[in-house]
């Protein structure tokens, strides 16, 4: 195993859902799906920031805090804030024993009051850090300030009772493809090949060659000696030797792949994006802005590829809206993170527990659907945070809730739903969707072109143009 392959999810997971699964799909560690989290948090839509344009100190960092292996935040860095003082500020003492996840190596003044809050592990993504060492971007302060921030880092680090990592583990054979195949898969594309015939796989790809584009010039380091140069800096030179170090970048690019793959799967293609429902187009109704539902259905993609369902894989995660904007400071503005859970057999369970036969089976017996915890179920289980009735709180799913949920998620208070409806009215013996299209007092945001505007279809040509078509 090499050095930044820590065994540290062997170490963690006890309690956690079956993570002795072995199932017939690749899931995502539970390590690589609070790292990816956290580079998704990064990338959180803000008017304020524009993340493009942005070459100056701090850089943009995004945040999971981890307690007993369930996320009890999600955070990125504001204009004023740092990603490590936003937690604090938002978690205060309850940070003792978590494990926080950041997008880069936070500066000494975050490590210092993390530490001292006490908490178990932090883990980083071994790219360019808060306080950035690339030359370029640190010459407008100074290079010297940042070197000395790297080397009080250090200090802090080795005197610490945290342990301060680089968390990074192999994806699962075939997790990349898998993350592919089911992207064109999902309902979002689907949705979007029923409504434009002339949609193909190529367009999806041009997409993410788009993505990938701008998230490998946010997340990795094109220069192989200024990687080194930067790892060396930031403590990590055993990181700097083969074959070490070409398995970690490696293992990073396939990350942002993936990354690039499951954004790709919510194209804001020909106007589509979430709008009422049909039946509910008269309402009047502060919706959340697109960028930011996108955002949260994509973290929902995320979460779903550590389903223990090896037909189908669903996220769900709920978010809120505080009201005052007084208490603001973190990066996703008014917004913040409630719960998220994926489909799983119950917590503690061991995979030869259940069954895991789906209707095909004729023995209703040997089929999962009694015992199997459907992913908004597992969100508003684990949330960290009441659903308060004077606040507009938000869940976002992958698949359409079904007959089971609805009731749930309207008597948790929950007043949005953000969903694919590919299954809407679909009747089987042990699970249907009929009860979603019915719903009252609650709005349904589904994925659909904008009944409102005529679509212009001027970025649906770019794109075919892109993809030479
Ligand atoms: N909003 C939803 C909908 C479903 N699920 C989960 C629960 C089960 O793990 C699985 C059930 O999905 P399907 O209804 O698609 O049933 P099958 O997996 O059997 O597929 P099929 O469509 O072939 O019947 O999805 C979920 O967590 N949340």
């Amino acid at each position: 195993m090499s050095k930044w392959q820590s065994n540290a999810e062997s170490r963690c997971s006890t309690g956690t859902q079956t993570d002795s699964m072995q199932g017939q799909v690749p899931r995502l560690s539970k390590v690589n799906l609070f790292t990816l989290l956290s580079l998704w948090m990064e990338m959180f839509p803000s008017e304020k920031y524009d993340l493009i344009k942005r070459k100056s100190q701090p850089k943009r960092t995004g945040l999971v805090v981890v307690l007993n292996m369930k996320i009890v935040g999600l955070h990125c860095s504001s204009e004023e804030l740092h990603a490590g003082q936003i937690a604090v500020i938002k978690h205060g003492s309850k940070l003792k024993d978590c494990d926080l996840y950041f997008s880069r190596k936070p500066c000494s003044a975050c490590l210092k009051m993390i530490v001292n809050a006490g908490v178990n592990r932090i883990s980083y993504w071994p790219s360019d850090p808060e306080i950035s060492l690339q030359k370029e971007i640190s010459e407008h302060t100074s290079n010297g300030d940042a070197k000395l921030d790297a080397k009080a880092v250090e200090r802090l680090k080795s005197n610490s009772r945290a342990h301060v990592c680089v968390l990074l583990q192999p994806l699962a054979c075939n997790m990349v493809q898998f993350v592919e195949e089911t992207s064109l898969k999902c309902d979002f594309i689907q949705k979007i090949e029923r409504k434009q015939p002339d949609f193909s796989s190529r367009i999806f790809y041009a997409y993410r060659q788009e993505k990938m584009k701008e998230y490998e010039a946010h997340l990795l380091i094109s220069s192989e000696e200024t990687h080194k140069e930067i790892l060396r800096l930031m403590g990590l030179e055993n990181l700097c030797e083969n074959p070490y170090f070409i398995s970690l970048r490696q293992n990073m690019k396939e990350l942002v792949l993936i990354l690039a793959t499951v954004a790709s799967s919510v194209p804001s293609h020909c106007g589509f994006g979430f709008y009422l429902s049909e039946s509910q187009q008269i309402k009047k109704q502060q919706s959340l802005i697109q960028e930011i539902a996108l955002h949260c259905i994509i973290q929902a993609r995320i979460l779903a590829y550590r389903a223990e369902d090896h037909k189908i894989g669903v996220g769900a995660v709920i978010w809120a809206e505080r009201k005052s904007v007084a208490a603001d400071c973190d990066g996703t503005g008014s917004m913040y993170f409630l719960g998220c859970g994926y489909n799983a057999f119950p917590v503690g369970s061991e995979y030869a527990d259940f069954p895991h036969m789906d209707d095909k089976q004729k023995d209703r017996e040997i089929r999962k659907f009694r015992y199997i915890i459907h992913a908004e179920q597992n969100a508003i289980t684990f949330r960290c945070h009441e659903i308060k009735p004077e606040e507009k709180t938000m869940i976002f799913v992958t698949k359409c809730p079904c007959d089971e949920c609805v009731p749930l998620i309207k008597g948790a208070g929950i007043q949005q739903i953000y969903a694919g409806d590919m299954d809407i009215g679909k009747k089987k013996a042990d699970i249907s969707y009929m009860k979603f299209e019915e719903l009252t007092g609650v709005s349904r945001y589904t994925w659909q072109q904008n009944p409102q505007n005529e679509y212009n279809d001027t970025r649906a040509n770019s794109m075919n143009q892109h993809d030479g078509t």
